[in-house]
C-alpha cells in the first residue's frame, strides 16, 4: 500500500487554493478602489469645509468691519465712549480683532490743535510714525498732511499707536488706496504686529470715510491677528472640535496667491507637494495617481488668500479595513476550503475504503439479516398461528382471558366475556375483582383471596358468585398468577375465567336430590342428620329442649298394595304437605324412608312444647284423603324422643322415637307415645333375640304348633297350619310375632322357612302314615322365601324327601308379595302350582291391590284376616268386607277359609254366608305334635253345618 506525503495536495484542493487567493486578490484590489475613492470624496468634503471656514472667517472680519465704518461715515460725531462702548462688545465678540481704528486726516496746520487733543485723551500724545528702518516709533515730522490714529479700542496693549501717522506706511495707504477706489473694504498685506509681544502676523482691513461731497474725512480699520482669524473660523465651524479627525488634515492659509513662506498666515501642518500622497508604499503602489492635498484661491477684501488643505498620513489599515479584512478573510477561507477540500477528499478515500469494508460487512450482514428475517417471519406466522389457534380455542371453549395491571385492575377481558357471563365488558375494565363482586370482601374464600393477590402469589378455582345484565345469578371460576417484569416488580396479574354456572345449579340441584326426598321434596335422612346437629346444637345454646317425632302411618301397606304404588305415592305426598303445614318453618319434616316421616321440633320462647302439638299433627294426617275416586281415612303412630332427657344421647333421638313408635303401634296405632327407657329395653330385647335366632336353628330350639283348619259344613278338621314357636332357653316360649320380623329382616327367614317346610310336610306325611286322615297342612312363606332362587326346587326336593302328596301341602302368601312386580310373581306362582301344591293368600283383605289381579293367580284358597273376622258381629263395615271376599272368592272358584273365628257368632255369621273353612281359638289354638295328634285321635268336630244355607266350595283335599 502507497503512503502519501501529509503535503501532498489534492487536483481539487490546489485548484480551490488557487481560485481562492486570486478572488481575493481581485476583491481586495476592487473595494481598495472603491475605499480610494471613497477617501478622495472624504478629503474633497473636508477641504471645502475648511476653505469655506477660512472664506467666513475673513468676510465676518471685513462685515464688522463695515459695521463700524457706519458708525463714522453718518457723518455725526462719535464720542470716545461711544466708540468704546461700541468695539466693546465686538471685541468681546471677535477675539482675533487687536484694535479698532479710525484714522483721521489732518492738515498739517491743524498737528499742534489735534496732539493738544490728543493728550487730553492720554498725555504727552504727539504724532509718531515707524521709523524707516522699521526700529520703533519716532515723532514724526512736519508734513502737509496726516493720516493719524485718532480712536483706538482697546487702547490697553495698543497705546503707542495712538497718534501714529500712517501716510509714510505704502502698504496702509495703498489699500486705503484700493478701498477709496472700489467703495469697499480692502486688506494690506501682512505685517507683524509691533505691539504683541509675541509676533504674529496680521494684517489690516481698512475702509474710508468720506463726507457728503466725498471728501476723505478718514478710515476706520481693523487689526487682525491673523492666525487667530482663521483658528476661530474653523473653530466656529466645528473644525477644530478634538472629536474632529482635525488631526488628520492640515491646513494652511496664505494671503497671496501663492504659498510663500512669508505670506502664511496660519498653518496647522505641512501642506505643501510633500503631502500629496500621504501613505506608504502599498498605497502608491495601489493608486499612484491618489492624492490627499487641495489648494484653493479666495478672493475677499479686495486681496487673494491661498488655502491649502492636506491630509495626513495615516497607516494603511485605517482606510482599508474592509479590503485588508475582506484580502485576510478570503486567505484564511481560501485556506480552510483548500484544508477542508483536501480533508474531504482525504476523507472520501478513506471513505471510499471504508464503504468497500462496510459493503462487503453489509453484504455479510444483510445475508444474515435475510435469514434472519425469514427466520422472523418463520416465528412471526408461528406466533401468529398460535395466537390465531390460542383465539380459537378462547373463543371456542367456555372460558375468557384477563389481565390486571399493578393496581389489580381489569385492563382487558377477551374470549367472548360478554357473550359468555352476560355482562358487559366496560362494566369490569377499571374495577378490581372486589369491586366488581363486593362479596368477596365479606366471604372467607374471597378475603383468602384479596391476601394472596396482595402477596403477589398465584390462585386456582377462585369461585365466586355475581349477577348479569338480565338480573340472573352467575358463577364464575377463575384462575390466574401474578406477572413481573425484568426487574422482579409485580406489572399485574393475569389468568382465565369460566362461567360454571351449570355446573353449580347441576352441583345445586344433586346437592338437593342428594338430601331430598325425590317423591315428596322433605329432607332426606342425610339432610336430617345435618338438622339435627344444628337442632341440638340450639338446644345445647339456649337451653331449650327439642323433640324429635318419628311417623309412621297406619296400614299404609293396605293403601299401596291395594291402590297401587301411585295411589302410595299421591297418599305419601298429602301426608308430606299435611305435615309440613301443621308445623312451623323452623321445624324440620324429613322422610325417613317408606311410610316414615320425621320432625324436629325446636321450643321457642313463644311455643313451649307440648302434646298438644303432636295431637295437631296426628290430626292433620288423619283427614280423610282422595285417592281416585275413592275416600281413604289414614292414621298415624309417632313416637317422641326428648332432647335433653335422661337416658336419650344426642345421637340416639331418632333410634328411641322409633322405639317409642313402635310402641304408639303396639297399643294399637293412632297413637303417640314418649320414650321411655323402660322402651328401650324391648328393643334390646330385639338385639338379644337377633342374636339368639342366629343359632336357634343349630340348637334344634324351633318346634312347630298346629292349628286345625275345619270344614264348615261336615264340622270335620280337614287340615292346620304349622306355627312356629321358638323355645328359647332364658326367654321362654318367643310367639312368631317377636321373631318373624327380625328373621325376615336379618335373612334367616330363608332357612328357618325351609326348616318349618320340611318338618311340616314330614309331620302331615307321618301322622296320615298314622292313619289319621289326609290332611292338609298349610305352611307360611315369607316374602323373603318367595324371592330365593332355589325356592322351586327346594320345594320340590322337600315333596320328594318327605313323600308328602303335593296336595297335601298348602303354601300361604301375602298379597304384598306380588305387588311389586305382578309379572314373574305369577309365572312364579304357576311354577309352585305345577308340583301340584295348593296356594292360598293369607290375611287376604289387608293388602290387595287390585282385585282384578287373582283371576290371573293360579291359587286355591282365600284366607280372610282375622281383624275383618274379629268385628263381624259388631262392625257393618267388616261384615260386608267378609261378605264380599266370600263373594269374590266363589265367583272365582275359590275357597274361603276365615282365620281368627273366637266365637260361636263369628262362626254362625261365616257359616250362614257360605265361607267354607275355619281356623280359630272358637276350635282350638295352635297345638303342640302331640296335642294335635290327640286332636285328631280324639277326632273332635264342629257340629255340622245346616245343608242349604250357602253355596259352598270344596276346599282340597
Ligand atoms: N287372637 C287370635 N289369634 C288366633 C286365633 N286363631 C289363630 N290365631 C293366631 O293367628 C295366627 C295365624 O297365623 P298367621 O295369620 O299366619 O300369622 C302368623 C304368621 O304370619 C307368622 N308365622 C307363624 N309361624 C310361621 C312360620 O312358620 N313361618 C312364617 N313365615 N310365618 C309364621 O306369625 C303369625 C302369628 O302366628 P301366631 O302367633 O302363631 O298366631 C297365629 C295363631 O295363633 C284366634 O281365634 N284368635
Amino acid at each position: 500500500m502507497s503512503r502519501r506525503l501529509p503535503l501532498s495536495l489534492t487536483l481539487a484542493a490546489a485548484l480551490t487554493l488557487g481560485g481562492g487567493l486570486a478572488a481575493s486578490g481581485a476583491l481586495f484590489l476592487g473595494v481598495s478602489h472603491l475605499e480610494y475613492d471613497n477617501m478622495a470624496l472624504s478629503f474633497g468634503q473636508r477641504s471645502d469645509e475648511r476653505v469655506a471656514a477660512v472664506r467666513q472667517g475673513i468676510e465676518q472680519a471685513v462685515e464688522v468691519l463695515t459695521v463700524t465704518n457706519q458708525l463714522f461715515a453718518r457723518g455725526e460725531p462719535v464720542s470716545r465712549d461711544g466708540f468704546r462702548d461700541f468695539t466693546a462688545a465686538l471685541l468681546q465678540r471677535h477675539r482675533y480683532i487687536q484694535a479698532f481704528c479710525f484714522h483721521r486726516s489732518v492738515a498739517g496746520n491743524a498737528r499742534v490743535a489735534v496732539e493738544a487733543e490728543l493728550s487730553r485723551i492720554r498725555p504727552g500724545t504727539v504724532f509718531t510714525e515707524l521709523r524707516p528702518d522699521g526700529a520703533g516709533l519716532a515723532v514724526a515730522p512736519q508734513r502737509a498732511r496726516y493720516h493719524v490714529v485718532d480712536y483706538i479700542e482697546p487702547m490697553a496693549g495698543n497705546e503707542r499707536a495712538f497718534g501714529l501717522n500712517i501716510t509714510e506706511n505704502v502698504e496702509v495707504m495703498s489699500a486705503l488706496e484700493v478701498a477709496r477706489g472700489e467703495g469697499r473694504v480692502a486688506a494690506t498685506s501682512l505685517f507683524q504686529l509691533a505691539q504683541d509681544a509675541r509676533p504674529q502676523p496680521a494684517f489690516e482691513l481698512i475702509m474710508p470715510v468720506l463726507d457728503r461731497h466725498g471728501m476723505l474725512l478718514g478710515d476706520t480699520a481693523v487689526v487682525i491677528r491673523g492666525p487667530e482669524l482663521v483658528r476661530a473660523a474653523l473653530d466656529n465651524a466645528g473644525l477644530l472640535d478634538a472629536r474632529d479627525a482635525s488631526r488628520d488634515i492640515a491646513v494652511s492659509v496664505y494671503a497671496g496667491e501663492t504659498a510663500e513662506r512669508g505670506a502664511l498666515l496660519f498653518s496647522t501642518g505641512d501642506t505643501g507637494p510633500a503631502a500629496a500622497n500621504p501613505g506608504g508604499w502599498l498605497d502608491r503602489l495601489l493608486a499612484p495617481a491618489h492624492s490627499s492635498r487641495s489648494a484653493d484661491i479666495l478672493r475677499v477684501a479686495g486681496k487673494t488668500w491661498r488655502v491649502e488643505v492636506a491630509g495626513a498620513a495615516r497607516p494603511f489599515l485605517a482606510d482599508h479595513m474592509a479590503s485588508t479584512s475582506l484580502l485576510i478573510g478570503g486567505i484564511l477561507m481560501t485556506l480552510l476550503g483548500a484544508a477542508f477540500v483536501q480533508a474531504s477528499g482525504q476523507r472520501a478515500r478513506k471513505v471510499q475504503q471504508l464503504v468497500r469494508q462496510r459493503t462487503a460487512d453489509l453484504r455479510r450482514t444483510n445475508r444474515r439479516l435475510v435469514e434472519d428475517v425469514a427466520a422472523r417471519e418463520r416465528a412471526e406466522r408461528a406466533l401468529q398461528q398460535s395466537e390465531q389457534r390460542f383465539r380459537q380455542l378462547v373463543s371456542m371453549s367456555s372460558d375468557w382471558y384477563w389481565e390486571q395491571d399493578r393496581e389489580l385492575r381489569f385492563t382487558m377481558v377477551t374470549g367472548g366475556f360478554t357473550e359468555k357471563a352476560g355482562i358487559a365488558v366496560e362494566g369490569l375494565i377499571g374495577k378490581t375483582r372486589w369491586e366488581f363482586v363486593p362479596s368477596l370482601l365479606d366471604s372467607d374464600s374471597g378475603r383468602a383471596h384479596i391476601a394472596q393477590v396482595r402477596a403477589q402469589e398465584p390462585f386456582a378455582n377462585l369461585e365466586y358468585r355475581t349477577v348479569d345484565e338480565h338480573g340472573d345469578t352467575r358463577w364464575f371460576c377463575v384462575n390466574g398468577q401474578p406477572v413481573f417484569d425484568d426487574a422482579g416488580q409485580l406489572t399485574g396479574y393475569r389468568g382465565t375465567g369460566s362461567d360454571i354456572t351449570e355446573r353449580k345449579l347441576t352441583e345445586q340441584r344433586v346437592h338437593h336430590v342428594a338430601q331430598h326426598d325425590a317423591l315428596t321434596g322433605l329432607p332426606n335422612r342425610s339432610l336430617l342428620q345435618d338438622r339435627l346437629s344444628q337442632a341440638i346444637a340450639y338446644a345445647n345454646r339456649n337451653g331449650r329442649p327439642i323433640w324429635v317425632m318419628l311417623i309412621d302411618l297406619d296400614r299404609f301397606k293396605f293403601v299401596n298394595d291395594s291402590m297401587g304404588h301411585k295411589a302410595g305415592d299421591v297418599l305419601l305426598m298429602t301426608v308430606a304437605a299435611r305435615l309440613s303445614s301443621s308445623l312451623r318453618d323452623t321445624d324440620t319434616v324429613a322422610r325417613l324412608s317408606g311410610d316414615e316421616f320425621v320432625v324436629i321440633l325446636s321450643e321457642h320462647h313463644d311455643e313451649p312444647l307440648t302434646g298438644d302439638i303432636v295431637q295437631r299433627v296426628m290430626d292433620s294426617v288423619a283427614q280423610p284423603v282422595m285417592l281416585g275416586t275413592k275416600e281413604f281415612f289414614v292414621t298415624c303412630s309417632i313416637g317422641v324422643a326428648v332432647y335433653p332427657s335422661e337416658g336419650t344421647p344426642a345421637d340416639s333421638l331418632i333410634e328411641h322415637a322409633d322405639i317409642a313408635m313402635y310402641s304408639a303401634k303396639k297399643m294399637g296405632r293412632n297413637n303417640f307415645q314418649f320414650y321411655t327407657p323402660a322402651m328401650n329395653e324391648e328393643s334390646l330385647e330385639r338385639v338379644r333375640i337377633e342374636g339368639a335366632l342366629r343359632n336357634a336353628l343349630e340348637r334344634n330350639e324351633f318346634v312347630l304348633h298346629y292349628q286345625p283348619q275345619v270344614d264348615l259344613k261336615t264340622g270335620q278338621i280337614v287340615g292346620m297350619e304349622a306355627l312356629i314357636r321358638w323355645k328359647h332357653p332364658e326367654l321362654g316360649m318367643v310367639p312368631p310375632n317377636r321373631f318373624i320380623g327380625i328373621a325376615e329382616e336379618t335373612g334367616l327367614i330363608v332357612q328357618i322357612g325351609a326348616w318349618v317346610l320340611r318338618t311340616a310336610c314330614a309331620q302331615n306325611k307321618a301322622w296320615q302314615d298314622a292313619g289319621l286322615g289326609r290332611l292338609r297342612v298349610a305352611v307360611n312363606l315369607s316374602a323373603r322365601q318367595f324371592g330365593a332362587a332355589d325356592l322351586i326346587t327346594g320345594l320340590e326336593a322337600v315333596l320328594v324327601d318327605t313323600a308328602l302328596d303335593p296336595e297335601c301341602l298348602e303354601i300361604e302368601l301375602t298379597e304384598s308379595l306380588f305387588m311389586s312386580d305382578v309379572t314373574p310373581a305369577v309365572e312364579l306362582l304357576h311354577r309352585m302350582k305345577s308340583l301340584g301344591v295348593n296356594l292360598s293368600i293369607d290375611d287376604f283383605g289387608t293388602g290387595f291391590s287390585s282385585l282384578s289381579y287373582l283371576s290371573r293367580f293360579p291359587i286355591d284358597v282365600l284366607k280372610i284376616d282375622r281383624s275383618f273376622v274379629a268385628d263381624i258381629t259388631h262392625d257393618a263395615n267388616d261384615a260386608a268386607i267378609v261378605t264380599s271376599i266370600i263373594a269374590l272368592a266363589h265367583n272365582l272358584k275359590l275357597a274361603v277359609i276365615a282365620e281368627g273365628v273366637e266365637t260361636l257368632e263369628q262362626l254362625d255369621y261365616l257359616r250362614s254366608h257360605g265361607c267354607d273353612e275355619m281356623q280359630g281359638y272358637y276350635f282350638s289354638k295352635p297345638l303342640a305334635p302331640d296335642d294335635f295328634e290327640a286332636l285328631l285321635r280324639q277326632r273332635r268336630a264342629l257340629p255340622p253345618a245346616i245343608p242349604e244355607t250357602a253355596e259352598a266350595v270344596a276346599l282340597p283335599v
